[in-house]
């Protein structure tokens, strides 16, 4: 899989701002070129939702944030860039005479991707000199959140480059879909164009505000949506009979007056005014950002949830979520230095999500545990019980837990944990993990747990290999040195 160096954005607005969001977080460094004299500012804050976001969604290490460079000229920004995204406002003229700009300034082996919302790429790519590397890159935004990006060839796209840049996408923790044959507006915007339009058209005709015809949405199939797409939605609608009894069932309906779809409605003034007026009471007087960041936090909340799905294996994005931070883990979580292992070892950086706070507004009980327990993985793969390791039959399982709440962990806080490995035999690991206030390093919480090396297929407790217990022995030996932590062998009810 090959990755990223260094990526050029040409556009830094709503996804030229999302791209280099992506790849600074993914440890890419960006050039950028946008002429708009505030590009500097949207870029800026477009970043601190993204790294709000990131913050809330991965306990994984993320690498250190790439270098982000604004540059005066396009030939500036793209020199040396090995990805090059263009995302310039949709105008064909305007993206052909930038393409073919960036064309000319490019390394010869860089790619180019569009992030147009529908244009052909091979219109796109009619003027330029090497257009076997222009593809569309159609995201979704925002791009920092949401995985997928159609990938779509012209006529004079390479197959390479096509392979090129799907590979490419995993490593920053997107998905690319290669599209098969180009159309306008691709996959994703096909379909929902067609919403678009029935929607405008139920707006005109007073059928529904646009605030209802967002609840009927929200409140029902884009819940659905977002976990099972459309398609297998349906299947489950057939019943036991699954997807044919469902064609049977509904495909006569698809004769019926349902829809409006080829006749377009007139986006004329008054229907500009009614949408832009029921939109923004709507919004209740919320600023655009702040809906970025309510919508972010949803979006979290749905990733992480589809993370622990399918019976902790993962579901559609949230699969692509943990495979994505397993390959931070294995990339970021390596070794610690004999300098760090003399303190009781840091191993998760997070801040509190919204998902994760109780009607006191503090963080609530069970994500306590969550954090103590992703402590332990992470103690856990530095001993090289990884993910391959439990594959193959071996495993640590916790059997005993105390937890102490000490301090408050509110919304949005940063927190970290630390781990003092209390002692360890060749089955046991006693281990006493603290979440520390990040800003202060105050105690907010501590857990005490004890941890037994298990074989998983006989179900029972079997001693680690040797490989395992030469990890553990310079952590308990540097730890042995330190000082008994308060609260240790505590149990509810005790007296001080
Ligand atoms: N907004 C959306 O929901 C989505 C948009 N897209 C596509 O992304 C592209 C960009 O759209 P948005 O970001 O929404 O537009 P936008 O208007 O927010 O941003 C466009 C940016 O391009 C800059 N720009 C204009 N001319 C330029 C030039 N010659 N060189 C460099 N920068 C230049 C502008 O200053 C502006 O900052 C379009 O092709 C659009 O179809 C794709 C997915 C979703
Ligand atoms: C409105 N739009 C056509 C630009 C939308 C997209 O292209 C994708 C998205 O993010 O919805």
């Amino acid at each position: 899989m090959t990755k990223i160096n260094k990526a050029a954005c040409i556009g830094g607005g709503v996804i030229g701002g999302g791209w280099i969001a992506r790849f600074l977080l993914a440890g890419i460094d960006v050039d950028v070129f946008d002429p708009h004299p505030e590009a500097t500012r949207i870029v800026g804050e477009v970043l601190a939702n993204a790294e709000k976001a990131y913050a809330m969604l991965t306990g994984a290490p993320l690498p250190a944030r790439g270098k982000l460079t604004f540059r005066e000229t396009l030939e500036e920004a793209v020199a040396g860039a090995d990805w090059i995204q263009e995302s310039v406002p949709e105008r064909l003229d305007l993206k052909r005479r930038v393409l073919t700009q960036i064309d000319a300034a490019a390394k010869p082996n860089a790619l180019i991707g569009s992030s147009t919302s529908g244009l052909l790429p091979t219109d796109l790519q009619r003027d330029m000199r090497h257009p076997e590397r222009l593809f569309v890159a159609h995201p979704y935004n925002p791009v920092y959140l949401l995985p997928l990006v159609e990938i779509v060839g012209g006529e004079k796209t390479s197959k390479e480059t096509i392979k090129t840049a799907m590979d490419r996408l995993p490593p920053i923790g997107m998905k690319g879909v290669h599209i098969a044959k180009e159309i306008e507006a691709f996959v994703g915007d096909r379909l929902l164009e067609a919403l678009w339009r029935e929607a405008l058209w139920l707006i005109k005709d007073d059928i529904c505000t646009v605030e209802t015809l967002d609840d009927v949405i929200r409140y029902s199939f884009g819940l659905r949506w977002a976990q099972m797409g459309l398609f297998q939605t349906y299947r489950i609608a057939g019943g036991e009979a699954g997807m044919r009894h469902f064609l049977a069932q509904f495909g006569p309906a698809l004769q019926w007056n349902w829809t409006k779809l080829m006749d377009v409605v007139d986006l004329d003034d008054a229907l500009v005014e009614k949408i832009g007026q029921q939109s923004d009471e709507q919004a209740a007087g919320l600023s655009i950002r702040e809906l970025e960041r309510i919508r972010d936090e949803n979006l979290v909340g749905i990733l992480q949830t589809l993370k622990g799905s399918h019976g902790g294996k993962g579901w559609g994005a949230g699969k692509l979520l943990k495979d994505f931070e397993q390959s931070l883990w294995a990339a970021g979580g390596g070794d610690k230095s004999l300098g760090e292992m003399a303190q009781p070892l840091r191993l998760i950086e997070t801040k509190v999500s919204p998902a994760w706070v109780d009607y006191n507004g503090h963080m609530t009980e069970h994500r306590y545990l969550q954090v103590f327990g992703d402590t332990s993985d992470a103690l856990l793969r530095l001993i090289g019980v990884d993910f391959a390791y439990v594959e193959a039959g071996h495993s640590y399982y916790t059997v005993e837990t105390h937890i102490r709440h000490i301090g408050e962990a509110k919304l949005g806080q940063a927190i970290h944990s630390t781990c003092q490995l209390l002692s360890a035999d060749e089955k046991r690991l006693h281990v006493f993990h603290t979440i520390h206030d990040t800003a202060t390093g105050d105690v907010i919480a501590t857990a005490e747990h004890m941890l037994l090396h298990v074989d998983a297929k006989a179900g029972k407790a079997a001693p680690a290999p040797k490989e395992v217990l030469g990890k553990i022995r310079p952590i308990a030996e540097a730890h042995a040195k330190l000082p008994l932590p308060d609260g240790i062998g505590r149990h509810v009810g005790q007296k001080r």
